[in-house]
């Protein structure tokens, strides 16, 4: 666990960055610092580290006050992720990954081992490892500096806006590749952001800072968005908060409706079997709604649906939602979009198992559940890059050192 106690930070010219915060980051989970810009997240982040020295209070990691731990040791137990990744420029993507493991005098092909093992975990193909990272795209070049963070297998993971520097598109992604990794690895997170739909997303716990490091609220990310604890929190969270909300609860809510004669494998109409095959599939049944027809295909997958009222037979979209895996937001998507007002309840591969209509999907949204998967809008924001001051972290790019345990050269 890191433990902040009373930790502040003071700056010689008086600037009061962080006033004196008490804060436990539980051990094997995710913890997002979150909030406006300069209110002390970073701050508080590198103090973890050393690379800034609280001016009064502790950060103890582990019941060991950091204070008394050798900071190039402490750096190496702990990865480091910031904004661009920061990575070296004149070395490749597998020793820009195998840094730490060099440093702690990893044998050259024993750290290219865990690099290329690595390299996979976070997603990039094998040929990715003899790139240089100007050779990659931005979010790439993130995947490379979380595997290189994870490299020495820290149990501690320190994330500056890891992802803020890339699309929104890539960094759902990168998001959704960071709850993969740590449904796995249970590291001790500790995640810096200013966007609150990236805190919600990826925390067990979040912590809204006001300035100076005040906590606004500390909450799981349900908790926070259907109970800020005041107006300014509110705010800070956003008009549509309600709605982000129902991105964290899960569909299983939703009561589904067995289509009549679908249960037992006969073909999955209630009403006319067989009859054409729309598209081209085989048809595998008709069922009958109320003014509407769902047309499936032989293995019970939706083709459509079909206007009953209207002449001819043109077919409608027909989506859905998987109650076991999607959010009570894929559910109400899915029952809006619909040209029936009714969604489809599917299963792993896409076949139906079920209806839900607005109503049951309504239903579900005004009882109350409690929070299990997470949903994502994600947003784009600032870019900056500071390979300095990763170089100034010491755990994953200490070129100097590096030099010398495994004779790079060149660069810096
Ligand atoms: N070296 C310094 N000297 C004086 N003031 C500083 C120094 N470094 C940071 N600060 C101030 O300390 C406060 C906290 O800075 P910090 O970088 O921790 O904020 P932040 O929440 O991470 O902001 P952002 O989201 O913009 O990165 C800010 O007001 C900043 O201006």
């Amino acid at each position: 666990m890191i433990r902040f106690d009373g930790a502040g930070k003071r700056h010689p010219d008086g600037t009061v960055a962080v006033e004196g915060l008490d804060l436990d980051v539980p051990t094997g989970r995710t913890t997002v610092l979150v909030g406006p810009s300069g209110c002390g997240k970073t701050t508080l982040l590198r103090m973890v580290n050393r690379m800034i020295e609280p001016t009064s209070g502790r950060v103890l990691l582990d019941d060991t006050d950091v204070a008394a731990l050798d900071p190039a040791k402490l750096r190496r137990g702990i990865g480091y992720v910031i904004q661009q990744a920061g990575l070296f420029p004149h070395r490749r993507v597998i020793d820009n990954v195998a840094t730490v493991p060099y440093l702690l005098g990893w044998d050259r092909r024993k750290a290219r081992a865990r690099a290329a093992e690595l390299l996979d975990l976070v997603g990039l193909a094998p040929e990715t490892a003899k790139r240089y990272p100007f050779q990659l795209s931005g979010g790439q070049q993130q995947r490379v500096g979380v595997a290189r963070a994870l490299a020495a297998d820290p149990p501690v993971l320190l994330m500056d806006e890891p992802f803020s520097a890339v699309d929104p598109v890539v960094r759902a992604g990168l998001q959704e590749e960071l709850l993969r990794l740590q449904a796995e690895l249970h590291k001790t997170v500790l995640f810096v952001t200013h966007d609150i739909e990236e805190a919600v997303r990826l925390g067990d716990q979040v912590v809204v800072l006001r300035e100076r490091g005040r906590i606004a609220q500390l909450a799981d990310p349900h908790t926070l968005l259907t109970a800020p604890a005041d107006a300014d929190v509110a705010a800070f969270l956003g008009r549509d908060r309600g709605l982000r909300g129902l991105g964290l609860r899960p569909a299983t809510a939703v009561a589904v409706r067995p289509i009549p004669g679908a249960a037992n494998g006969s073909g999955t109409n209630g009403g006319t079997p067989g009859g054409g095959t729309p598209g081209g599939r085989g048809l595998g049944g008709r069922a009958r709604f109320d003014g509407w027809e769902l047309v499936l295909d032989d293995e019970r997958r939706p083709i459509g649906w079909i206007d009953r009222d209207a002449t001819g037979t043109a077919l409608q979209p027909a989506p859905g939602f998987r109650p076991e895996a999607d959010t009570l937001r894929a559910a109400l998507d899915a029952a809006v979009l619909s040209p029936a007002g009714i969604a489809l309840a599917l299963d792993a591969d896409g076949r139906v198992t079920g209806t839900a209509d607005r109503e049951a999907v309504l239903a579900a949204l005004a009882a109350r559940t409690s929070p299990a998967g997470v949903a994502h809008v994600p947003s784009a924001d600032r870019t900056a890059t500071d390979e300095a001051e990763v170089n100034e972290a010491g755990a994953n790019e200490p070129a100097a050192n590096e030099a010398e345990k495994d004779g790079a050269t060149g660069g810096r």
